[in-house]
């Protein structure tokens, strides 16, 4: 996968593609369905797959004091687009210069000049362009005049209604991952690099990988039963455990953050890059009157890890 970050300067070989275009926040099953239609517009007109994307997330851009909301970073939803057959990403970077194209000239400068699509896919309630003035019709409407083709998508609903990273977002909220698991097509991930923490872990018996969740929308604070890939270095693969998300009254932390425990591993995994999925909710995190309470409690969430892992 080609990733591109700038509109302008686009080389020939990185152009043509049939892309959709959208935030991606989480890469769910609607965003997935969207993809589908681009790939098979592609598969047509014989056009790479690409995907037209923006970091900030705009909502970051226009609001960055507002709580973190984002199911995936830019790095999480370049590897799931990846992992869905993406050959062309581009990562357009969301500024005060490209907020205020109005939708014709997003049209004609982004899509037409500096990428050269083919072809567009978005959702029926796309909007873009400075205000979020044009909607899909007006895109359509533009591919006629400035020859790129359009398919506007119908919005996918799920068994509980429409897919979408709000409703994603709620039911990590109230600690429901298989519920939004059901949204995604994939468990609800946390992608991040090992950093180092307080060394209590290995003393405990329990000794944790550690992320930080900074700029990601909180699941429900807890300890959850977990798939972990480990993305690079020499411990590279996959591994079941149970880890922690939130604060540890237990040591009165205050950031919080994912400390994983992978099961049948021993290594140094400062550094590495790891993808944490969330399988099952089981407690909330709690503060024990001692450290025996505490190990006999992880022992025991570790215990009914296992059993939920082995057949998730
Ligand atoms: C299975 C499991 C359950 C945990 N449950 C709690 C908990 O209930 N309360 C808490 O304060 N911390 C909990 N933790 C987090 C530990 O406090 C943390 O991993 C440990 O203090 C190591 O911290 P360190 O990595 O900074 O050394 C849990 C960790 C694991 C792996
Ligand atoms: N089974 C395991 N699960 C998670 N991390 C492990 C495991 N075995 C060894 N490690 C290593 O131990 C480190 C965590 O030890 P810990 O004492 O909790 O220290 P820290 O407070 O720095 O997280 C991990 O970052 C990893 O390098």
């Amino acid at each position: 996968m080609r990733i591109v970050r700038d509109h302008q300067f686009v080389s020939p070989a990185d152009k043509g593609a049939s892309a959709a275009i959208g935030n991606f926040d989480g890469v769910h099953l609607g965003h997935q369905s969207v993809i589908d239609i681009a790939r098979a517009q592609g598969a047509k007109i014989g056009a790479p797959l690409g995907i037209v994307t923006f970091e900030p997330h705009p909502r970051q851009f226009f609001a960055p004091d507002a709580p973190p909301f984002r199911l995936t970073g830019s790095a999480a939803r370049a590897h799931r687009l990846e992992k869905l057959g993406v050959e062309r990403l581009y990562e357009l970077n969301f500024n005060a210069a490209l907020s205020s194209l109005t939708p014709e000239e997003f049209a004609a400068r982004v899509i037409r000049d500096g990428l050269g699509l083919r072809h567009v896919v978005v959702g029926a309630d796309f909007c873009f362009g400075k205000g979020r003035a044009g909607n899909a019709d007006d895109l359509r409407a533009f591919g006629a005049e400035m020859d790129f083709g359009v398919t506007i998508a119908k919005l996918l609903e799920g068994d509980t209604g429409e897919v979408s990273s709000t409703a994603i977002r709620t039911a990590l909220t109230e600690g429901r991952p298989h519920d939004a698991a059901a949204m995604l097509g994939h468990w609800h991930r946390i992608e991040g690099r090992v950093i180092s923490g307080h060394q209590r872990g290995r003393e405990l018996g329990y000794p944790t990988a550690n992320m930080s969740i900074e700029g990601l929308h909180p699941p429900k604070f807890g300890v959850y039963a977990v798939l972990v890939d480990v993305l690079d270095g020499p411990h590279q693969g996959s591994y079941r455990g149970a880890a922690s998300l939130g604060v540890r009254p237990m040591f009165n932390g205050e950031i919080p953050n994912l400390e994983t425990y992978l099961f049948d591993f021993s290594g140094d995994l400062y550094g590495a890059a790891l993808s944490v999925g969330l399988v099952e909710y089981l407690r909330p995190e709690e503060k024990f009157d001692s450290l025996d309470a505490f190990i006999a409690q992880m022992d025991a969430d570790c215990a009914r890890a296992r059993d939920i892992l082995a057949h998730p």
